[in-house]
């Protein structure tokens, strides 16, 4: 429920919402535990001071500024406020030694996480925001703390010369999470738009969504990938099982409205570390290579073959760029060897997308179509790794140190690209951690949370993702069974 309350108030969700998230002693722990941002704003205030009121525009309109889809700066500043009136969160104000209203502190959000914090307190990472009287003066306060320069006027994709590079900073794959879950239910809603699941493609969507159940990076869509497969014959009947007009309505049950392949808040609209400086450029197929790059590293070496193939497939019959997917079939079809290791795999995934980056370094030059922002480039830069090149930075050919290049990939899309509630505690670390921190998330699947049969889904899957196959299959054969009994009886 936390997670709701922190992704609607991101995402701007609800009837004219604030900006600002109200939060209480249930989920204030929670909501800033999943926190993508890099720092908070915490409000403390009562209902009945007149003061709190007047103040709250002024606070509303910084907030708008950071929260929300059409907010100018997503995902630097979470904004939150806590009512001290309410009886509910008297334990919670007093954590803060909230003694007048209305008070703010400042800090990254994984600092309030269980936290105490009072005015003498140093180094606890929080501090009181001592000039925020005003809207101006909040803003003021926050560009002189983190040397920025927003400005209370700035709208959507403006002042893009302010977001963070993702080519240099290890910190900002932390945020992609939340893109590799747009990305996944965004391409499921695509698929679904589009009704791309026909005979000759259904086979292909299952084996992805096997793939997904196992090795998502993102536990919420592990989670929603095995329910999905549980479901998916009935949803999506095979083809010898229907009647020709049942085929017709093949895509018009209704039932796959209520699988949210990500949970029920994806798609949200918007994307963090994929988010382009313009409104039609990154997004989804930015997302789209974060996930795929991503299950490259965490699938075991006997799976590495069947990975390869469930992604080709999934790229050539899903994926609606027509260039984008005939092209890297093409280069799926060069392939002449099956892979026998996740090096193996993730490495040419690697090399493949530093061939795309290649052409369209030279086509987005010519034609002007790239995102300014982000121009392409050979992939990772020396910033991101420097071991990974062996020529010195003012050679023109680059050549790569490929033991280095894996290594690199394994941390950055494995382990540093983990779920919000292991990030947390990779947050308050220094960026060398963060490249060095163990993700639990693959391997956290919570027994209550998943129902049953997705756990034993998923927990099969986790040992190979052939494993969850057999499961899977087991399940459609007990359905095609008991469907061909109803048929039967209607005889
Ligand atoms: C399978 C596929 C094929 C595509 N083919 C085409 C095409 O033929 N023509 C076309 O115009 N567009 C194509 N696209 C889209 C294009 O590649 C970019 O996704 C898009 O231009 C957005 O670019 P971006 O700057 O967000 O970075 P992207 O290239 O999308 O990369 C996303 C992120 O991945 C990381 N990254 C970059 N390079 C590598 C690498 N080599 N290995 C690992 N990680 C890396 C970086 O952090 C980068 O920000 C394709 C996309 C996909 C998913």
């Amino acid at each position: 429920a936390s997670e709701r309350v922190l992704l609607r108030s991101l995402s701007g969700g609800g009837a004219a919402a604030d900006a600002a998230v109200d939060l209480n002693t249930t989920n204030f722990d929670d909501v800033l535990k999943s926190s993508p941002t890099s720092y908070a704003i915490v409000e403390f205030f009562a209902h009945w001071c007149p003061a709190c009121r007047n103040y709250k525009p002024q606070y509303e309109r910084v907030a708008k500024l950071f929260n929300g889809p059409d907010s100018a700066h997503p995902g630097i500043i979470l904004m939150a406020r806590v009512d001290c009136a309410m009886k509910v969160n008297t334990i919670l104000c007093d954590r803060f030694s909230v003694g007048h209203y209305p008070m703010l502190l400042w800090g990254p959000p994984a600092k309030f996480v269980d936290a105490k914090w009072d005015p003498k307190q140093e180094n606890s990472g929080i501090q009181s925001i001592d000039d925020g009287r005003t809207s101006q003066r909040l803003l003021n306060w926050i560009n002189k703390r983190i040397g920025s320069s927003f400005n209370l006027d700035d709208e959507k994709y403006e002042n893009e010369d302010l977001l963070p590079r993702n080519t240099s900073d290890p910190e900002q794959i932390i945020r992609a999470i939340f893109d590799v879950e747009e990305a996944t239910a965004k391409a499921f809603e695509i698929i679904l738009e589009h009704k791309m699941i026909k005979p000759e493609t259904r086979a292909s969507l299952i084996k992805f969504f096997q793939l997904l159940a196992a090795h998502h990076p993102s536990k919420k869509c592990r989670r929603g990938s095995a329910e999905l497969l549980v479901n998916f014959d009935e949803m999506w009947p095979s083809s010898h099982l229907l009647l020709n007009s049942e085929m017709t309505q093949m895509h018009g049950s209704g039932a796959s409205d209520s699988i949210a392949v990500c949970g029920k808040e994806a798609p949200r609209g918007y994307w963090i570390f994929c988010r382009g400086s313009k409104n039609d450029t990154r997004g989804f197929s930015c997302g789209l290579w974060v996930l795929i790059h991503s299950l490259s590293v965490k699938v075991e070496d006997g799976e590495s073959q069947s990975a390869f193939t469930a992604i080709r497939d999934f790229i050539h019959n899903f994926f609606i760029c027509e260039e984008c997917r005939r092209h890297f079939y093409d280069m799926c079809l060069s392939v002449k060897t099956p892979f026998e290791s996740t090096r193996a795999l993730s490495l040419w995934l690697w090399q493949t997308h530093n061939k795309v980056n290649e052409r369209l370094m030279k086509e987005e030059k010519s034609l002007g179509t790239g995102d300014p922002s982000f121009p392409k480039s050979l992939w990772p830069p020396r910033q991101l790794c420097p071991t990974c090149q062996l020529t010195p930075a003012t050679s023109t050919e680059v050549q790569w140190n490929e033991d280095e290049v894996f290594k690199f990939l394994v941390k950055y899309y494995g382990q540093t690209l983990a779920s919000p509630s292991t990030k947390v505690t990779s947050a308050s670390h220094s960026q060398t951690d963060l490249l060095t921190t163990n993700d639990s998330a693959s391997s956290a699947v919570s027994a209550e949370l998943v129902p049953v049969w997705a756990a034993l889904g998923i927990a099969l899957a986790s040992v190979t993702f052939g494993a969850l196959a057999c499961f899977w299959r087991a399940q459609q054969k007990n359905r095609k069974y008991s469907h061909h009994l109803r048929s039967l009886k209607n005889i």
